[in-house]
C-alpha cells in the first residue's frame, strides 16, 4: 500500500507577514507537509485540508483596525493546536477578551525572552533565556484570562502565552526566522510533539510517493515533458524516467528568446549527462511573430505560454496521440500567480506555466513539483543522481529573454541581451561569483543613450545587470558583487558589443522590486 506522506500536515493561515513563506519551509524542514491558505479561507476547504495542526502567521495590520483580519471561526472549532505568531498571538488574546494596544516602544530586531514556569511549547528548550527576533508595533496590554503567560522580555510580560484548558498557544517573536536562536527547536515543538506529526515529507519518500503515483496515474499511456533544461524540468524528466521509462517522451522548444547558444547545450547535457531522448522544435519565428507589437508583460507572458502548449499539443498528436503533459511547475508559480487558495497574494506575475495557460488546454496535466519549494526540488535533484552543475543553475523563466527585453520583442534585441548576458555569466563563473548568487542576467533596456567611443559618437541601448541572493526566490536581496567585477563586466559589454552604449547595475531588492524587471 503506498504510505500518505500527506497524512501529517500543518496548515499555515497567512495574515499577509513577509515571513509566512518561511514558516511554510520551516515546517518542511521538519519532515512535515504544509500548506499555506489565506487567514479568510473557506471553512469546507480548511477542514477538507484536515491539518494536525495551524499556525496563524504575522501581519502588518493592527488587530482593531477596520477590517483588519480576523480569526477564522473553523481554527477553533476543529479543536486541533494552534500557533499564534505575532500578529497571530494578537489576535487570539483579542479573541479571547485580552487587551491589544498600539505601544510607543516598537520592537524590530534582538530581543531577550525568560520563559517562566514549565510550558509544553520551551520543552524542548533545556535554557530558559532566549535570543529571539522580534518585529511588532502592537502589544498584548492585558492577557486573555484564558491564557498563562510563559514569557516575557523587559518590555511585555506576554512575550508568549500558554491556553489554559487547550492546545493553543501564542508568541510575540518570530520563531521562524533565522535569528531566533531556539526557532527550530521550538516549531519541532509545537509541530511534532504538540501536534503529533510525523516526520514523513523526506527526500526518499517523496520520490517513492511520486513514482507510484505517476505510474498508477498514467499506465501504459505516454507522457509528454515539456523539458527547458532547467532545474525544475529536468528534476522531473528525471522523475518520470524512473517511473515510466520509455513512455516518457521530451520535447525541447527553441523560442529564440534562450540564453545564448543554449539551445545546443541543453540537447548535449539530455544526451550525455541524462539518458534521455529529447525532441527539439526550433519554433523562434514563430515567437518573434507572436510578440510583434506587444509590450505589455502580462500578455507576453500569456502569449509565450500559450505557444508553449500549442507546440506541445501539435507534438502530442503527432507522436501516437499523446494525452498527458508533464511540467515543471514548482509551489513559488502557484502563489505567485495566485492560482490556489493560497495566501492574500495578489497576482504580480501570471507564470507562463500556471496563470499563462490557455482555458482550452487540450491535455490532462502532470505537474509533480507543485507543491515543492526551490530547495527541495534540488534536494530531489540530488538525490535522482543530477549533476550539481544542472541542480545548481541559476533559475531561467520560460518566457526567457521574451520578459527580459522590456517592452517589445525583436530578434535583433534578443542578439544584443544573449550576448551581453553570456558575458556577465561567463564573468560571474570565472570569478567564482556564480554559485554565491542566486540568480544573475542582464536585461535589455529599449532606450537609446549617448557614448563616446574613439572620437565617434555612439548612440545605442542601455544594459541593465541584474544579480540576486535569495533562497526561495520569494524575497531577494541584490547582490553586492565587487565594484571591480562590475567595472569588468560593463568594460566588456560595451566593448564587445557595438549595439550597447552603457551598462548599470540594479540595486533593487525584492519586496519592493521583483527579480525580473516585467
Ligand atoms: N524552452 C522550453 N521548452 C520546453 N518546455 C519549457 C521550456 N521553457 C519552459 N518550459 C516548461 O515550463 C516549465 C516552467 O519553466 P521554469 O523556467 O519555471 O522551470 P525550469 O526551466 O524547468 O527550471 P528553472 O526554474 O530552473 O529554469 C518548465 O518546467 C517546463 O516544463
Ligand atoms: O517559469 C517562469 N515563468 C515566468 O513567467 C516567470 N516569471 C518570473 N519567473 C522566475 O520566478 C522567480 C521570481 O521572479 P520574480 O521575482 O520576477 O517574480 C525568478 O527566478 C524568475 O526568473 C518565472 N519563471
Ligand atoms: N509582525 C507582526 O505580526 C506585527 C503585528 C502587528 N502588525 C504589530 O505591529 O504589532
Ligand atoms: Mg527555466
Amino acid at each position: 500500500m503506498q504510505m500518505d506522506i500527506k497524512h501529517s500536515k500543518i496548515l499555515i493561515l497567512d495574515f499577509g507577514s513577509q515571513y509566512t513563506q518561511l514558516i511554510a519551509r520551516r515546517v518542511r524542514e521538519l519532515d512535515v507537509y504544509c500548506e499555506i491558505y489565506a487567514w479568510d479561507a473557506d471553512a469546507q476547504d480548511v477542514k477538507a485540508f484536515d491539518p494536525q495542526g495551524i499556525i496563524l502567521s504575522g501581519g502588518p495590520e493592527s488587530v482593531h483596525m477596520d477590517n483588519a483580519p480576523t480569526l477564522n471561526e473553523v481554527v477553533l472549532e476543529m479543536e486541533i493546536p494552534v500557533l499564534g505568531i505575532c500578529y497571530g498571538m494578537q489576535l487570539l488574546n483579542d479573541h479571547f477578551g485580552g487587551d491589544v494596544e498600539g505601544s510607543e516602544e516598537k520592537e524590530f530586531g534582538y530581543a531577550k525572552v525568560h520563559v517562566t514556569g514549565e510550558s509544553e511549547l520551551f520543552a524542548g528548550v533545556s535554557h530558559k533565556e532566549l535570543d529571539v527576533w522580534m518585529s511588532h508595533g502592537d502589544k498584548v496590554k492585558s492577557l486573555a484570562s484564558v491564557f498563562n503567560s510563559i514569557a516575557h522580555t523587559s518590555s511585555t510580560p506576554y512575550a508568549a502565552c500558554q491556553h489554559q484548558s487547550l492546545p493553543v498557544f501564542g508568541v510575540q517573536f518570530h520563531p521562524e526566522v533565522e535569528h531566533t536562536a531556539d526557532g527550530r527547536a521550538i516549531l519541532s515543538q509545537f509541530v511534532h510533539q504538540i501536534c503529533g506529526c510525523e516526520s514523513l515529507w523526506k527526500t526518499d519518500n517523496i520520490i517513492d510517493t511520486h513514482v507510484e503515483a505517476i505510474r498508477e496515474l498514467v499506465g501504459e499511456e505516454k507522457v509528454l515533458l515539456g523539458l527547458s533544461g532547467g532545474v525544475d524540468s529536468s528534476v522531473v524528466a528525471a522523475l518520470l524516467h524512473k517511473a515510466i521509462g520509455d513512455q516518457l517522451v521530451c520535447v525541447f522548444v527553441d523560442t529564440g528568446l534562450l540564453r545564448y547558444q543554449e539551445g545546443d547545450q541543453v540537447m548535449q547535457t539530455m544526451a550525455d549527462k541524462m539518458d534521455i531522448n529529447v525532441i527539439r522544435v526550433n519554433a523562434q519565428q514563430r515567437y518573434y511573430d507572436a510578440l510583434q507589437g506587444e509590450s505589455d508583460p502580462e500578455r507576453k507572458r500569456k502569449i509565450i505560454g500559450e505557444l508553449f502548449i500549442r507546440i506541445f499539443e501539435r507534438q502530442a498528436k503527432e507522436l501516437d496521440d499523446i494525452q498527458w503533459l508533464a511540467q515543471g511547475t514548482i509551489y513559488p508559480d502557484v502563489i505567485e500567480s495566485a492560482a490556489s487558495k493560497t495566501g492574500k497574494a495578489h497576482v504580480i506575475k501570471s507564470h507562463h506555466n500556471v496563470g499563462g495557460l490557455p482555458e482550452d488546454l487540450a491535455l490532462k496535466l502532470i505537474e509533480p513539483l507543485k507543491d515543492l519549494f526551490k530547495d527541495e526540488v534540488r534536494k530531489l535533484g540530488v538525490s535522482l543522481g543530477l549533476a550539481p552543475e544542472l541542480v545548481y543553475r541559476h533559475p531561467f523563466p520560460g518566457p526567457g529573454l521574451g520578459v527580459r527585453i522590456l517592452g517589445e520583442v525583436k530578434a535583433e534585441y534578443a542578439g544584443i541581451l544573449a550576448k551581453a548576458d553570456h558575458i556577465f555569466i561567463e564573468e560571474l563563473r570565472r570569478h567564482d561569483l556564480y554559485d554565491k548568487t542566486s540568480q544573475a542576467f542582464a536585461v535589455f533596456l529599449p532606450v537609446k543613450s549617448v557614448g563616446v567611443v574613439g572620437d565617434a559618437r555612439r548612440y545605442e541601448y542601455v544594459i541593465a545587470l541584474r544579480a540576486v541572493e535569495t533562497i526561495d526566490f520569494m524575497t531577494a536581496r541584490w547582490a553586492h558583487l565587487p565594484y571591480e567585477f562590475i567595472d569588468l563586466v560593463s568594460r566588456r559589454i560595451m566593448n564587445e558589443i557595438a549595439q550597447v552604449s552603457r551598462v548599470v547595475y540594479d540595486v533593487s531588492s525584492k519586496p519592493p522590486a521583483t527579480i525580473e524587471w516585467e
